[in-house]
Parts: C-alpha cells; structure tokens; sequence
C-alpha cells in the first residue's frame, strides 16, 4: 500500500486506538443504554458507536446522552482495566460545524458520516476535527464500490443500508484497493463467512447484537469472539493482486 491510502489507514487505526493494523477490527454500534455500554466493555471490541440525533432510528441518542455515554465507557474501562474502544458517532446529513461541536462535547475518537455527505462537506469536516472520518456507502452494484473508494474520507465503510439488518451481495466488496470496514445484516452466525470472502480492515454490526431490538450482552460477546477467531486464522484487510 502507498501514498494517500497508507496514510488514511494509518490515520484511522490510530483514531480507533489500535496497536498495530493487523487482524480484523470489530466495532459494535446503537449503544444506547448504560448496561450496554457496561456489557461492550466486557466483550472488549475495537469499537463501539453511538447514533447521533438521528431522526427515524430507534437507537438514536441525543448529543448529551452520547457524551454519558461515552464517559461511562472511559471510566468503566479504566475500573475493569479493559482496554478502551474507541468511540465512534455516527450522523446523518448534519451540519458539519454540529459534527464538529459533538465531536469536542462528546470526545468521541471517530466521526462516521452515514447520510448523503459529499467531497466538499469532508473538506470542510477535515478543517473543523482532528479525528479520523469515515464515510459509509450503501452497496448495490460495482459502481456503488467504485465510488466509495474516490472517497477523501479516512475510511470507508461498506453497507447494505442504515442498521436494517440486511446484507448485500459480498462479491461486489472483493478486491476493493484500500482498506475498509464491512457492515450490515453481520451477526456471530456469518461473520466468519464476511471476514473470509471480503477481508475487511473491520466489521460493523447492530441489529445482529439485539434481541427483541435491545443490546443482547451474550450475543456481543459471541461476536466479538467469532471475529478474533476469523481474523486469527484469515487477517484483515489485504491488499488485492
Ligand atoms: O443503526 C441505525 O439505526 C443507523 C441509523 C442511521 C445510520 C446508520 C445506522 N446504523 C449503522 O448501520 C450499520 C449496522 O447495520 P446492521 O444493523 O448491522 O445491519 C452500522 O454501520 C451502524 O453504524
């Protein structure tokens, strides 16, 4: 890897306060109450995120609530002498001046856009935040692929769609020419299969951690574990011939 998608991967692995750039990332998203942030700390993935104001989602936190959030996460991770993930909020279409503004109330690691966000809107996020940003993309056709992978974003995240649940087709995710994480529909029962077929630089998961729409404490941890497992034996992302 050289150049530009170098530095962006470095960029990201230190914003998700990771050791080193090897092995799959795992980041668990929609946490919303303070028991699953107490059960993502037991499960010790990379990641987790937050839903920011977004209106039409059910996990959706206010900007204060995320900054409890996030705090709890720091101090329950510095009492239990876990490892801290990274924090990572997720917004929609949002000023970037409000990014901004959330992202210092909050001290959240990563920014991850999910809406319609273009170039110009990155550029000027970029001069607004020092931490890492990652644009997410829904996937149907190789085009849909083509175009994440122009993005100046820090990191591209490849999904089926906003925390519904679905996959998409996995093939169009192979042999893409940078580092990227991999989400919807991913659950402890396929992930193995994602990591394998896309080798992604991390996975992404939400509605595969609920039951019954909540955060399901035991199904974090299996997830968790199925994914340090994968990566042991297949790696992260991998740059294709
Ligand atoms: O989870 C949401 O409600 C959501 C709302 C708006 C934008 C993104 C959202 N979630 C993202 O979706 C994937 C997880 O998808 P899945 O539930 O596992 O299929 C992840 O990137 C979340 O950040």
């Amino acid at each position: 890897m050289a150049g530009a998608a170098a530095t962006r991967y470095a960029g990201v692995a230190g914003g998700m306060g990771l050791k080193d750039a090897l092995g799959c990332k795992v980041k668990l998203c929609g946490l919303k109450r303070e028991q699953d942030v107490d059960a993502a700390i037991a499960a010790m993935p990379d990641a987790v995120g937050f839903i920011i104001d977004v209106p039409g989602s059910r996990r959706s936190v206010s900007a204060e609530r995320a900054a409890e959030l996030v705090e709890r996460l720091r101090s329950k991770a510095d009492e239990t002498g876990h490892e801290k993930p990274c924090a990572v909020g997720v917004f929609v279409n949002q000023p970037a001046q409000t990014v901004a503004d959330v992202v210092r109330q909050a001290v959240l690691d990563v920014v991850q856009l999910h809406g319609e966000e273009d170039a110009q809107y990155i550029d000027r996020l970029h001069a607004l935040v020092e931490v890492p940003i990652m644009q997410a993309f829904t996937v149907h056709s190789e085009g849909d692929v083509a175009h994440a992978v122009e993005s100046s974003a820090d990191m591209i995240l490849l999904d089926a769609g906003s925390g519904d649940g679905q996959t998409f087709d996995w093939s169009l995710a192979q042999g893409v020419r940078r580092p990227f994480m991999l989400a919807g529909g991913l659950a402890a029962d396929n992930v193995t299969r994602a990591i394998a077929a896309t080798h992604p630089f991390g996975v992404d998961l939400s509605s595969g951690i609920e039951t019954d729409g909540l955060k399901d404490p035991s199904k974090m941890s299996s997830v968790v574990a199925a994914v340090r497992e994968t990566a042991g034996e297949v790696g992260g992302y991998r740059q294709p011939e």
